[in-house]
């Protein structure tokens, strides 16, 4: 369609508008229809229109992490339909465990009793020799505990340190409590046990001095590169690397893989900074160790262990082959070790320290340093926030709910609201050294926490300081909900944030909690029965009561704290010489001097 350029300057805007479309639209026809026609002739167009519609690439991750990922997020349906479609089962983790180590690390029953169902076996360890349960007693996952225990795990199975699971299951736990239980009814003496584990140190040492006496070298490596002091090294034997050092051991050498004796202290904990000072042994071999530090060579083949001082070893180590060399291990999947110390942070077990322990808006401040300070953190779990879930229905949500209070989780995310569950009862997650914890420098999330309403205060004050102006928190929820409390512990948290130990806001806090009290409608006659009903009841004012008073209602303390409290002066200023004339104040008045007779 040509139209003349005059006669189109000349046309009403609209109607040049649909004129210039139509022209438009005419031209993209002509082009495809000699596109068309070109392809045809080339016999192109079944290839090229193939290769429009080809899709884009995907990434494929591997079945193996698709299962491990649908584990820790506990996505059942997924582990079922992976199952289902033959991953394999007996799929490793990065540390050698199976994956019922991961159900027992992210407390995931239901796939554990899927794996176990089509047949993997319980027993199964990873590289340091910890089976499954050994995993879920130091989470305290007592369900997965229970599960295996039904299962038929071995309980008696020790790791690469010579532990049981119970030796790692916290006194006090549930878990530590079925455990015992177990072993008592199949009539394992765990005292017993305990004492024999305590006699091999001993063991060692009269070995170790009868070599010495029948003069045998205490340097004579196995064919690993092994000596009795990296054996004594790694066992933390100090008396017995005492001795062997008195009788000539060299702390130099290395083993096979690299390791001198004090890598070995160091890699299963033995070396602590006090026994650095004292310890005659690792001021001796700290120096070796600093020229030695760079010469830690991964290594993922281990030296077979044709060792000559099996036999002495054997005797020493009767319990568990692994400990007869514990070098045997691979030393390129040594992460697991970090993976473990990890595993023992998020239980708590690191976590469980000295002092302060209050719960309170009356002593936020105070440092407690007297009490025991318990922590006890669950680890972060994939429900942790309800907007990552992905079938988010009623049922779905209250499900989850259901299944983190029955954990003592309390707190939840969904996306940034923090939903709280009162729990009724005190737990050991609001004290200083938690609130230490939600410190952060940028206010984001910490994924490595569990959800906390410290956490929200934190992003609260961090909000205030990015965008300059006040930041408010909305405590919405029925009476008894827990508003209040939720209110206490994040002015806690702020004021503990306010300087490291809180002095700067402390005197100002107590103050406005004093005002808070004063326009109550309780009797705050500071007695504990009332002070308790006083923590039942919000510090809210209630302006109502100011123009009417019900029968039998107080009214605000303020005004019996004035009658009371001022000088005949101040009473004359603020014309209050008679009390008796203020209605509602007299009424309520007569029930102030009733109750507190
Ligand atoms: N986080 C918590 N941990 C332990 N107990 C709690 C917690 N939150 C609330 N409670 C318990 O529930 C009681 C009622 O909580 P709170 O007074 O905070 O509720 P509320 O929502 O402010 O109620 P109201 O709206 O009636 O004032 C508290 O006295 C306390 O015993």
């Amino acid at each position: 369609m040509e139209i003349d350029q005059c006669l189109l300057e000349s046309l009403p805007i609209g109607q040049r508008q649909r004129l210039v479309r139509r022209m438009r639209c005419d031209q993209i026809r002509a082009y495809y229809e000699r596109e068309k026609s070109l392809l045809r002739q080339q016999g192109g167009v079944k290839g090229r229109s193939a290769s429009m519609h080809r899709k884009k690439p995907r990434v494929r991750f591997n079945q193996t992490d698709v299962i491990r990922d649908a584990i820790i997020r506990h996505d059942d349906k997924e582990v079922i339909r992976l199952l289902k479609e033959g991953t394999d089962r007996n799929t490793p983790t990065a540390s050698g465990g199976s994956l019922l180590h991961l159900c027992a690390r992210h407390d995931n029953v239901f796939a554990a009793e899927l794996l176990i169902e089509r047949g993997l076996n319980v027993n199964l360890q990873d590289e340091d020799l910890w089976t499954a349960l050994h995993v879920a007693c130091v989470c305290d996952h007592a369900d997965v505990v229970l599960l295996l225990l039904l299962a038929g795990v071995n309980v008696l199975l020790q790791d690469v340190n010579g532990n049981i699971p119970l030796d790692y299951a916290t006194e006090g736990t549930e878990t530590r409590y079925i455990l015992q239980k177990h072993l008592e009814e199949n009539g394992v003496d765990v005292s017993s046990m305990h004492t024999m584990k305590m006699q091999r140190p001993n063991t060692m040492l009269s070995d170790v001095r009868q070599l010495v006496a029948a003069g045998g070298s205490v340097n004579q490596p196995g064919d690993d590169g092994v000596t009795l002091l990296h054996i004594a090294c790694a066992s933390g034997y100090r008396e017995v690397v005492s001795l062997l050092l008195e009788s000539g051991a060299d702390p130099h050498p290395a083993d096979n893989n690299f390791w001198t004796p004090l890598h070995l202290a160091a890699k299963y904990g033995q070396v602590t900074p006090c026994c650095t000072a004292t310890s005659p042994f690792l001021q001796l071999i700290y120096s070796p160790f600093a020229q030695h530090n760079s010469r830690l060579v991964v290594s993922s083949d281990p030296a077979p262990s044709q060792n000559p001082l099996c036999p002495l070893i054997c005797h020493l180590f009767p319990i568990h082959p692994s400990l007869r060399n514990p070098l045997g291990l691979s030393i390129s999947k040594r992460d697991s070790l970090l993976e473990k110390c990890a595993m023992f942070r998020d239980a708590g077990g690191a976590l469980s320290r000295q002092p302060s322990q209050d719960n309170g808006l009356d002593g936020p401040f105070s440092s407690g340093a007297g009490k025991l300070e318990q922590v006890k953190l669950m680890p972060p779990a994939p429900n942790d926030d309800l907007a990552s879930l992905s079938e988010l229905t009623d049922s779905s949500l209250l499900y989850e709910m259901q299944k983190r209070f029955c954990n003592d989780q309390i707190y939840t995310y969904i996306g940034h609201i923090l939903l709280l569950v009162n729990p009724n009862k005190e737990l050991p997650i609001y004290s200083t050294l938690v609130s230490q914890l939600y410190l952060s420098s940028t206010g984001r999330l910490c994924s490595s926490l569990p959800p906390h309403i410290f956490s929200s205060a934190e992003r609260a004050y961090h909000m205030m300081l990015l965008e300059r102006r006040p930041q408010c928190f909305i405590l919405s929820g029925e009476s008894g909900s827990g508003k209040s409390e939720a209110c206490k512990h994040i002015v806690r948290h702020l004021t503990a944030r306010s300087s490291p130990k809180g002095l700067a806001l402390e005197s100002r806090m107590k103050h406005v909690t004093l005002c808070e009290r004063c326009f109550t409608h309780l009797l705050l006659k500071y007695e504990p029965r009332l002070m308790f009903l006083a923590r039942l009841y919000t510090y809210m004012l209630e302006k109502s009561r100011l123009v009417h008073l019900s029968p039998q209602q107080h009214s605000f303390s303020i005004f019996y704290l004035m009658a009371e409290g001022m000088s005949p002066e101040e009473h004359s200023a603020l014309y209050l010489n008679n009390v008796l004339t203020h209605r509602y104040v007299l009424v309520s008045l007569c029930l102030y001097n009733n109750e507190s007779l």
